[in-house]
């Protein structure tokens, strides 16, 4: 895998845009889902979210996407001072076209990014616009597939497309690498490194898979419902709060 860490880096909040997540908390009824989570996402870097299901992954994409009630603060800073509203690019989790269905990738797109009705035919300008979009991942062959022809890995290329337009301040995408083999998840890998250094956002994704953490990851945050380590993926995937959570110690005379 070719995917190599961006200069920016840990080099912190001065001079780049962040995204300062502060004391998050999020309650579901009773249940407290997340609780006092607190990090910094700075553009330019891969962070990924780790955690055993239930741990509130998705709570906070949804959170942080404005879509869910919240104490503490979400608060974007751009580059050079300021603060704004930022643009996010979402890509959820494994979403499921009908096998049958007769839209195709361009009505999908045509009609996700413009009011022109899909019974109608796309005009020129609309068809060569989301071609430009596909392009971005590398999709424009699959223009004039039916959505539900598509396999995962196309249509999560499709989905990432979709988005990245207009491009966003930050991407965040939950468990793109669940259902995807190794030759998949490398080009997904490749491909996101190719926007984060090509448009500088920033990019937050969730996922399983701890082995590749270390070829594309510059931040990785355990959460279980608050943040129980964040830092680089070695000093996090050694660290004892990892082992506890994913009980790596059972069996060898470590703690129950
Ligand atoms: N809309 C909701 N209403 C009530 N409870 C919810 C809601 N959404 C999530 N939860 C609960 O919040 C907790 C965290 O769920 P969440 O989906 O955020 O976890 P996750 O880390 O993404 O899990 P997984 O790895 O299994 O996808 C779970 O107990 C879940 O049942």
């Amino acid at each position: 895998m070719s995917v190599r860490k961006h200069e920016n880096a840990g080099s912190g909040c001065a001079g780049a845009c962040c995204l300062k997540v502060e004391g998050l908390g999020v309650h579901f009824g009773g249940e407290e889902v997340l609780q006092n989570v607190s990090f910094h996402l700075h553009c330019g870097e891969i962070v990924a979210l780790i955690g055993p299901n239930g741990a509130g992954k998705s709570s906070l994409f949804r959170t942080i996407l404005g879509q869910v009630p919240h104490s503490g603060s979400i608060v974007f800073q751009r580059a050079g001072g300021g603060r704004a509203r930022p643009l996010i690019g979402y890509v959820p989790q494994s979403p499921s076209f009908d096998r049958g269905d007769p839209v195709s990738v361009l009505d999908f797109f045509s009609a996700a990014i413009s009011d022109w009705p899909v019974f109608l035919p796309t005009p020129r300008r609309l068809r060569a616009r989301v071609l430009e979009c596909l392009a971005r991942v590398h999709g424009d062959s699959l223009i004039d597939k039916r959505l539900g022809a598509l396999s995962g890995g196309e249509l999560q290329r499709v989905l990432l497309a979709l988005a990245l337009e207009p491009l966003p301040h930050i991407l965040i995408l939950d468990e793109p690498l669940s259902g995807v083999d190794i030759d998949g998840e490398r080009q997904l890998l490749d491909m996101l490194d190719e926007i984060r250094s090509q448009y500088d956002l920033s990019i937050l994704l969730s996922t399983h898979d701890f082995a590749t953490l270390d070829q594309y990851a510059d931040q990785v945050i355990l959460l279980k419902n608050s943040v129980l380590r964040v830092g680089p993926p070695e000093q996090v995937l050694s660290s004892p709060e990892f082992r506890a959570v994913f009980h790596l110690d059972l069996g060898k005379g470590g703690t129950r």
